[in-house]
């Protein structure tokens, strides 16, 4: 649905030029909420608002729909930039006007008459709940209404791809947890494609298919979501997971454990099997649990333990071996205090 290819942005300044978005292509796909996390100034809002020309790429190629945007005249890209709804952190309503005529107004913009507006005006405030408020002003609204309305607002010329720029970013967690699940909603009833950019993770992990990872205004990592918080590559990935699945131990707990300490990480049906039950049934080993995590992606476990295991070396040697075989990842975090002895 949106095919980007070496897209670069150049901003000019007088005295140098600094690049925004650099060399970047993605390939996001017709019906996927698609991702963009990085750090402030990493490129996201630049690669975002290329997507509709709200910034002009300084080169490469971007597609919508199968049509390249950057080749067409002003009239080609209006027509275009239709099928593109967008919303913002800070919603950007028209103060003066009421919620009703805040949403009325994109459809006057794209032609369409009073009544046939009105209509269809009601429709979108009914799909995203503030029917009830059509006649209230922006400022007699809370902040995730306010969103409500940005996304009537977006959808009213029944785009097909919906740009988030920091939508829930101004919003307190339980308000954010209902605009996302209202997205999540349209994405799966209008099959609209929907990329959002954001610094939080929790938000990709809530309704994104895929992502991509941004830094110095470069991909650095992209996949699907489940892959990406299961194994991140990246160092910057890496820590963008800590802030949702965090696994380092406080050290004096560490120092004060004379046993082994393993990571254990599981994927799919493997999290919620007993292998560690197992593991430790079956070797002359007792297992002292640190930490345990399991999160829910997309519907699918990824559980995460952190455990001390104690006995003779050989058997422990042995668990650890057991449990490299049957999970995804087996990592030693320290050797027991006899293995330290010995070394
Ligand atoms: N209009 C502009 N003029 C000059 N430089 C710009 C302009 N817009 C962005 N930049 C620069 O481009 C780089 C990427 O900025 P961008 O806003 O796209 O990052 P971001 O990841 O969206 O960060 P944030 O979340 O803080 O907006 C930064 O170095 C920024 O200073």
């Amino acid at each position: 649905m949106i095919e980007i290819d070496h897209l670069v942005k150049e901003y000019k300044t007088k005295k140098s030029t600094v690049i925004g978005v650099d060399d970047v292509s993605l390939h996001i796909k017709k019906g996927e909420v698609f991702g963009i996390v990085g750090y402030s100034g990493a490129g996201k809002s630049s690669l975002l608002r290329c997507i509709n020309l709200m910034e002009k790429p300084t080169s490469g190629s971007i597609k919508v729909d199968g049509t390249e945007l950057l080749s067409l005249d002003k009239k080609g890209l209006r027509e275009a930039r239709q099928k593109i709804g967008m919303i913002f952190q800070h919603f950007y309503l028209i103060s003066s006007k009421t919620v009703h005529d805040n949403v009325a107004f994109a459809l006057k913009a794209a032609g369409k008459s009073g009544s046939e507006a009105s209509k269809r005006v009601d429709e979108l405030l009914t799909l995203v709940g503030l029917y009830d408020k059509k006649d209230q002003y922006p400022a007699q609204l809370s902040g995730g209404q306010k969103q409500r309305v940005g996304i009537a607002r977006a959808l009213a010329n029944d785009p097909k791809v919906l740009l988030c720029d920091e939508a829930t970013s101004a919003l307190d967690p339980s308000t954010t947890k209902s605009i996302l699940n209202l997205l999540k909603d349209i994405n799966k009833k209008l099959g609209l494609t929907i990329v959002l950019i954001t610094h939080e993770m929790e938000v990709v992990k809530d309704i994104c298919d895929r992502m991509a990872v941004m830094q110095d205004g470069q991909v650095i990592e992209q996949g699907p979501v489940y892959d990406i918080f299961a194994s991140p590559k990246e160092a910057l990935t890496q820590d963008f997971i800590k802030t949702i699945i965090q696994f380092d131990l406080p050290q004096p707990l560490i120092d004060r454990c004379e046993g082994t300490i393993v990571k254990v990480k599981f994927q799919g049906e493997a999290a919620e099997e007993s292998i560690v039950s197992d593991a430790l049934q079956q070797f002359q080993v007792k297992g002292n649990f640190l930490h345990g995590n399991i999160e829910y992606i997309q519907d699918r476990p990824l559980g995460t333990f952190i455990m001390e295991i104690k006995g003779e070396p050989g058997e422990v040697v042995k668990t650890i071996e057991y449990l490299k075989n049957r999970t995804q990842s087996t990592e030693v975090i320290q050797h027991g205090s006899h293995h330290r002895a010995l070394a």
